[in-house]
């Protein structure tokens, strides 16, 4: 397992080769290993590994995640928060990609149901979608949701290590290989399992309001 990390301040073209050269050398000693990747911005970062594994060979589509958990943690907290509930018991699929508006979380198939009015599923949305930006405001320059990365990347790591040793059912939303429409990356709801990805369970159902882009 691999999890890269790469100052923000460097430029993105600049994050993007030392990924491609990291992921090339993973390719090259571990040819096998399963890759999550939270360096930003995720949505180009995974294309560019899966290129480099092509280049060398190795590239296995059941391998390579681009890390979205952090969307899923956050969506739970806001609905727990404006409804009560523990975020724990809340689970929101969040689909697309992890930049502005390319997180789409899926309200209408939060679990359990939750009765939103349009106006909080849109302001929900919105504070999901501009969460990252929040902090990166607030911290002025020192960082990004560094915490609350570490606890994404422990589940999302979690969870793949339950998929490794046979767990049945364990299922995360990750930006992976899927061919959706003209994108060739997307994030959906996956089930995980010793090869990485057992199955990918595709696009949860989507409303008028999901296909409006209104979410
Ligand atoms: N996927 C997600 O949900 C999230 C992604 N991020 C992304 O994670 C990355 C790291 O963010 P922070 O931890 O706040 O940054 P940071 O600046 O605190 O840490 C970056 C680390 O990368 C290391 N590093 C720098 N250049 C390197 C190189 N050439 N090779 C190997 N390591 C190198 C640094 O020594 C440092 O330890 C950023 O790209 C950020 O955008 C951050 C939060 C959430
Ligand atoms: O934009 C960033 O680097 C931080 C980020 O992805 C997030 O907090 O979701």
């Amino acid at each position: 397992m691999v999890m890269l990390s790469i100052r923000r301040s460097i430029s993105t073209s600049r994050r993007a080769s030392i990924v491609r050269d990291l992921v090339d050398a993973v390719g090259n000693y571990c040819p096998k290993a399963i890759i999550a990747i939270v360096t930003n911005p995720v949505n180009s970062c995974v294309p560019v590994a899966a290129e480099m594994l092509k280049k060398r060979g190795v590239y296995d589509p059941k391998k390579l995640f681009g890390i979205t958990t952090l969307d899923l943690i956050r969506a739970s907290t806001f609905v727990g928060e404006l409804k009560g509930i523990d975020p724990m018991m809340i689970q929101v699929p969040v689909i697309c990609g992890h930049s502005g508006e390319t997180i789409v979380p899926v309200m209408s198939q939060c679990k359990p149901k939750i009765k939103l009015t349009d106006s909080e599923v849109s302001d929900l949305t919105k504070r999901i979608q501009i969460a990252g930006t929040e902090v990166l405001n607030l911290k002025a320059g020192a960082g990004t949701a560094t915490l609350a990365m570490a606890f994404a990347g422990s589940r999302m790591v979690d969870a793949i290590m339950r998929g490794i040793k046979g767990q049945s059912n364990v299922i995360e939303c990750s930006f992976v290989e899927y061919n959706y429409d003209e994108a060739p990356y997307f994030s959906t709801p996956i089930l995980l399992g010793p090869n990485g990805i057992e199955k990918n369970l595709g696009l949860p159902k989507l409303n008028c309001r999901n296909w409006k882009r209104n979410y």
